[in-house]
């Protein structure tokens, strides 16, 4: 009965709209995980033709059941496992040679959604007995500045991975500030070089991107074949897109990436057997977007205006997860999906990281 008086849960926003249409603009923001104004426009229902391709391609569906139900990935769940993991590793090594994992977080500015982020990372690195320490600057200071904090946790010992906090200011060159985050301390793995041996053949990059990380690790963990799979990835951002499907690839997948500027956005990814959406763009994959019986991972964590929540407004991903979740067999929920994952696969390398410095296996 209260579902009929929450507003719907599929609205478009203005970008999803012009997709829709075809017509996408550029994106404008440079990763998925910014906020943007939300405008609630209703979502269609299911359409016939698509309630007609989920029954024939549905082998459990009784003929009184026209909808599935699509498995639910649980980010939270597995990231908790993976933090237990880590917890131990953690534990183990402090017992035979007394060191203890160390993160530093450079947080430059003063955005409300970076702050939580961060918060978030220090919480966690308490819960698995990482140190973490956190440098806070001011939104005016300089390039130079920052790269000096960044040079200082290069030399300091007790700091086995580096984080500056994305984005950063607009006056600011991205590419200056992380080139000079030591690669062997790159937990975030967005130096070039551990991105340009993500994309080489027989090459290992010291760290993988956590939030690209995240998803291969629940396709893994929940036993979804990637080897020869058709997969789509929306948006080619360095921090998600690009290197998630270098990924793919490099787990033998038949990779599509779709974009801005790609024609048919909806027919290229309905044809995939693994869509991973990172677009940043609330609501755009609508559910006639999904080949029955795929997998989806929804990297979008897009805030919409709800008066009805504490803080006045609730997280949706890329993907319209109530039409989604009747074409999929699997899907990540947002929030719970990959947004935990992504904390976890920082403390896992982080980990990783004192490992390596201190030849620890
Ligand atoms: N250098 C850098 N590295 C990053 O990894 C990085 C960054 N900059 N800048 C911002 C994005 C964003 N990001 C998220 C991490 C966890 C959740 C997360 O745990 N989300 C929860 C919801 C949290 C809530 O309810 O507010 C969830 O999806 O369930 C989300 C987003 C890491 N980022």
């Amino acid at each position: 009965m209260a579902s009929f008086l929450l507003p719907d849960r599929c609205a478009l926003s203005p970008m999803a709209e012009a997709v829709a249409a075809r017509t996408l603009p550029p994106l404008r923001r440079a990763h998925s995980y910014g906020f943007q104004p939300p405008v609630a426009i209703p979502c269609r229902p299911l359409g016939l033709a698509a309630a007609r391709s989920i029954a024939s391609h549905s082998s459990t569906l009784s003929a009184v059941a026209p909808e599935t139900t699509a498995k639910v990935i649980d980010g939270k769940l597995v990231s908790n496992q993976i933090k237990d993991e880590v917890t131990a590793e953690i534990a183990r090594m402090k017992n035979a040679i007394g060191i203890v994992p160390g993160l530093a977080v450079i947080l430059v500015g003063s955005r409300k959604d970076s702050q939580t982020y961060v918060r978030n990372k220090k919480k966690a690195c308490e819960v698995v007995g990482i140190n973490s320490y956190e440098v806070n600057l001011p939104e005016d200071i300089t390039e130079e500045e920052v790269v000096k904090h960044i040079a200082s946790f290069n030399d300091d010992s007790a700091v086995h991975g580096i984080l500056v906090q994305l984005p950063l200011p607009r006056h600011m060159k991205e590419e200056n500030i992380l080139n000079a985050v030591n690669i062997g301390k790159d937990v975030d793995g967005f130096h070039p070089l551990n991105i340009g041996c993500l994309a080489m053949q027989g090459r290992d990059p010291l760290f993988v991107p956590c939030t690209p990380k995240g998803c291969m690790e629940l396709l893994h963990r929940y036993d979804i074949e990637i080897k020869g799979k058709r997969a789509v990835v929306i948006g080619r951002s360095n921090i998600v897109g690009m290197p998630v499907a270098l990924l793919l690839q490099k787990e033998n997948a038949t990779v599509s990436m779709v974009h801005s500027y790609t024609k048919n956005p909806e027919e290229v990814t309905s044809q995939a057997d693994i869509v991973i959406s990172a677009a940043g763009v609330a609501n755009l994959v609508r559910g006639s977007w999904i080949k029955p019986g795929a997998v989806v991972i929804d990297v979008g964590i897009n805030p919409v205006d709800d008066a009805e929540t504490p803080r006045g407004y609730r997280l949706v991903g890329d993907v319209c997860y109530e039409e989604a979740c009747k074409v999929a067999s699997a899907i990540t929920p947002v929030p719970g999906g990959v947004g935990p994952m992504t904390i976890a696969m920082l403390l896992s390398n982080t980990l990783g990281s004192a490992k390596r410095i201190h030849n620890f296996n």
